[in-house]
């Protein structure tokens, strides 16, 4: 079953009159993760902003997003805001700028808790600690009671999916997660949202360019290039007979080279972390 459907969607800045992205279609099925990909500046962001809301005023867009029978481009900002975050989450490519490095993860946390759900004050709390346990962190004390420039870039992602597990949105939207994360950190990434989606269910949106992340994440994928979708399928499909030639080239150069890295990388180096790195 669909949980949300994406119709006709253009996308235009309007400051210079170009088409960003044109007529894109597409649905997500409910528990399952979609992988978009495609090349940089395809309109793969942009999209996923549009359907949380978050692009700026230049850019407008006309089509349909339907979430919960609504048609999300019809709404006013007030729905919206209550869709996002509490329904719709994003994780982000650079969690370091995700949270406030002034303050502590744990009221960091707290406090989405206690704004989005209404918990009080103790409750929040242990909705955080739950949070970082079942994220595999040694010590989700000493995690909580970290600023988050004393965590590392993996151990900061892991901090936002849990609080995307505590959150339970229907559909979280992760742009690039692994992309700023060294080799050994984006395999325990997915291997976290690997985690994330049998243990919730969670309705996944997943961007990235790493196509080997995708094929262990994704079950349907859409492949985009210049602001069009050119391909859209069952992962499967997609990753062992690509149809459009731009997904061939994909597959061909870059899925290869995805997987051999990370073949490499599970062989070698995974017994390598460490996870007393948890401060
Ligand atoms: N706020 C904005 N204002 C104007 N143009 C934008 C804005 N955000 C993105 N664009 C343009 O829209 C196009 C698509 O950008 P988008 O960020 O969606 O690409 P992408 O497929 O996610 O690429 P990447 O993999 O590099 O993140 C790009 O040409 C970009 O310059």
């Amino acid at each position: 079953m669909s949980i949300l459907k994406v119709k006709n969607l253009n996308i235009v800045d309007i400051k210079t009159g170009r088409v960003i992205v044109k007529n894109a279609s597409f649905s997500v099925q409910e528990h399952a993760c979609l992988g978009i990909v495609g090349e940089s500046g395809s309109g793969k962001s942009i999209t996923v902003r549009e359907i949380l809301g978050v692009n700026p005023r230049w850019i407008q867009s006309a089509g349909e997003i339907i979430f919960e029978g609504r048609n999300l481009l019809d709404e006013n900002e007030k729905l919206r805001k209550s869709v996002r975050g509490k329904k719709i989450s994003m994780i982000l490519q650079d969690a370091m700028t995700a949270f406030n490095p002034i303050e502590k993860i744990g009221l960091q946390m707290r406090q989405t808790f206690m704004q989005l759900l209404k918990a009080s004050k103790k409750e929040a709390e242990q909705m955080s600690l739950a949070g970082l346990k079942k994220m595999n962190f040694a010590d989700p004390r000493k995690v909580y009671k970290s600023y988050p420039h004393e965590l590392s870039g993996g151990m900061l992602q892991r901090c936002m999916i849990a609080i995307a597990l505590v959150l339970q949105p229907s559909i979280i939207i992760a742009d690039e997660p692994t992309t700023a994360l060294d080799s050994i950190n984006q395999l325990e990434v997915v291997k976290q949202f690997q985690y994330l989606k049998e243990l919730s269910g969670t309705t996944l949106i997943l961007i990235s360019h790493d196509l080997g992340v995708v094929q262990r994440l994704a079950d349907n994928v859409i492949v985009m290039k210049d602001g069009e979708i050119v391909e859209d399928g069952a992962a499967a499909a997609v990753f062992n007979e690509p149809k459009h030639p731009y997904t061939q080239y994909l597959v061909e150069t870059r899925l290869q080279l995805s997987n051999s890295y990370t073949n490499s990388l599970q062989n070698g180096g995974e017994q390598e972390h460490d996870y007393s790195r948890a401060p």
